[in-house]
């Protein structure tokens, strides 16, 4: 059987990865593809549990090895239970967030070394990468706006406005090395004008995956 594609969104807080995931799924159920949406940290009922322990904010005193082994775990976790058996039953999968989120926040964000991050990419995914990568960029302001319209913050959104302009930039550097893996969308259009970005890079696997 012909194995389905790994998408992921990835972005800052707020720059509608989970609002455009939701129309991508429904554009591509049209054409007759079968979709698998999930999240990280997250996706099963082990890896969700924790990410309540990763988001909390009454965890105030998380060590960031520590933070980047729970992300991982979670993901080994994904990986086995949610993600490879979808692509393997050849369905799409339509993940919000993903490792380069780790290198985002983690080495970004926090600092930790970037080869701790690779070590544990190399251990959990043995190879196994996204298809493609669909990184919705925004100034920090925007995303700001969008989380404060949210309501309450969780615990990487309090860690404020420097933080997320190395998150930020962490991205836009690692969509620069790996231009081939990602595509980067201007976030700061209206809903539908993302949406007509996004399915202009999504069109050529759909065409290909269609027309087999
Ligand atoms: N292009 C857009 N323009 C204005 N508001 C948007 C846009 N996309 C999403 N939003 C709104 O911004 C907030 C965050 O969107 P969401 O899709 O949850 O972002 P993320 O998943 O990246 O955190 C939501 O209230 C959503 O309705
Ligand atoms: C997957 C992943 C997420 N995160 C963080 C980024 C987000 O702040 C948080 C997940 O929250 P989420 O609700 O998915 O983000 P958003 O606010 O954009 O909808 O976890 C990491 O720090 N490292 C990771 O590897």
């Amino acid at each position: 059987m012909r194995k389905g594609y790994f998408i992921t969104f990835e972005g800052g807080e707020g720059t509608g990865k989970s609002t455009q995931l939701a129309l991508v799924k429904e554009a591509l159920e049209q054409r007759g593809i079968k979709v698998c949406v999930t999240r990280e940290p997250g996706g099963t009922e082990l890896a969700e549990e924790i990410r309540r322990v990763l988001l909390s904010p009454r965890n105030e005193t998380v060590d960031p090895t520590t933070e980047l082994l729970l992300m991982f775990a979670a993901r080994a976790q994904h990986l086995a239970q949610v993600i490879l058996p979808a692509v393997d039953r050849g369905e799409w999968v339509l993940c919000d967030r993903f490792t380069d989120a780790t290198y985002a926040y983690q080495q970004g964000g926090r600092g930790v070394d970037e080869d701790k991050i690779a070590i544990l990419e190399r251990l959990v995914q043995m190879g196994f990468n996204p298809d493609l990568t669909l990184l919705f960029d925004a100034p920090i302001e925007i995303s700001l706006q969008r989380m404060r319209d949210r309501g309450a913050l969780d615990r990487f959104e309090q860690e404020g406005l420097e933080f997320m302009k190395r998150v930020r930039s962490t991205y836009l550097t690692r969509a620069r090395v790996e231009s081939e893996r990602f595509r980067v969308i201007d976030a700061t259009a209206t809903v539908d004008d993302v949406r007509a970005s996004v399915n202009l890079h999504l069109e050529p696997l759909v065409n290909a995956w269609v027309s087999v």
